[in-house]
């Protein structure tokens, strides 16, 4: 770094000087900054950081992050720092940060080695962003991305991403997987009776009764309105109907409370493809087949293709 040569040419010594002009001007930006020596002793901050860290600039300077923060936190700021020291420039992460209050924040270090006279690497200075709420913003566009907002179940989209990993796996390892495709019978007629809105609590409902009769590796999609998909990996014929039935007598034997003395009873229909060779979308089609079967056979019924 070129320091104005009106300066003290020695940075180390500028730093850990009381230098008004340099504390004026780096307590205006609003980014927190610290500055350490080499051997990671805080030489100065400012007022962001204090802030951020909630630690004055007095109790800061002339100690190192041992003395600041508990010790998993400063083992992982003292090797952070090493590892600029030992490859001196420019290094960028993100982490988490804890206040000495405890308050976490997610954020992206921006830090810098510096040089003494001798051109050997005499400290860092840092700058820190708080990327909190674009972390925050991140995960909520994710999940939104990845499931349905009504049943929490993974969306079209994701749930056939999933289960084309999931079809590959099982092609190549030359592996049983069952496809089950669920339609809720006359739903159209609670939308009719009770309202959407009735409609939307039984969907959440079904999703919750369909989650809890589930097993760890069942995928579990909501394929299109009140459709649904459900992988059975490693699961072949004979087991795929028993995990069927499993799952229609689940929601048949429940209902579902609209009032104190109002219940609502939902079932649903289920068709069952196997995988033999052909391709998932045939797979899936296969499923819808057996399942018109299901629904020509009375409803709340089990088919295999
Ligand atoms: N409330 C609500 N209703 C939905 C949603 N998605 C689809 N539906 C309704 O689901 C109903 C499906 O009706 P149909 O396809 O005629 O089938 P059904 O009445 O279930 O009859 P069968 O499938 O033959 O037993 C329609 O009334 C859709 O409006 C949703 O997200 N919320």
């Amino acid at each position: 770094m070129n320091m104005d040569s009106s300066l003290d040419s020695d940075l180390i010594t500028y730093l850990s000087g009381n230098n008004p002009m340099l504390q004026c001007l780096i307590d205006t930006l609003p980014v927190p900054i610290f500055y350490k020596d080499k051997v990671g002793i805080y030489l100065g901050c400012n007022r962001a950081f204090e802030d951020f860290i909630k630690i004055e600039r007095s109790q800061l300077i002339g100690n190192n992050v041992f003395q600041l923060f508990d010790r998993e936190l400063a083992e992982i700021y003292h090797s952070a720092d090493q590892a600029l020291f030992d490859n001196p420039g420019i290094q960028n992460y993100e982490g988490m940060v804890r206040s000495t209050q405890g308050d976490e924040r997610y954020v992206k270090f921006h830090k810098t080695s510096f040089e003494d006279n001798n051109n050997e690497v005499a400290g860092l200075i840092g700058i820190i962003f708080d990327i909190t709420a674009q972390k925050q913003l991140e995960s909520k566009l994710t999940e939104q991305a990845t499931y349905d907002s009504l049943t929490g179940l993974y969306n079209r989209r994701e749930g056939l991403n999933r289960v084309g990993e999931l079809y590959e796996l099982t092609r190549r390892n030359k592996m049983p997987l069952a496809v089950l495709m669920l339609d809720v019978d006359h739903f159209k007629r609670v939308n009719d009776q009770y309202g959407h809105q009735v409609g939307d609590q039984a969907l959440h409902f079904i999703a919750n009764t369909l989650r809890q009769t589930s097993r760890k590796s069942d995928v579990l999609v909501r394929y299109g309105g009140e459709e649904f998909l459900i992988f059975l990996p490693n699961v072949a014929e004979g087991d795929a109907i028993t995990f069927a039935e499993r799952y229609r007598t689940a929601l048949a034997k429940k209902a579902m409370r609209l009032s104190k003395s109002q219940r609502l009873h939902l079932t649903v229909s289920i068709g069952i493809s196997c995988y033999r060779q052909q391709t998932l979308t045939d797979l899936i089609h296969e499923a819808d087949i057996a399942l018109y079967e299901a629904k020509s056979r009375d409803r709340n019924t089990v088919c295999s293709y």
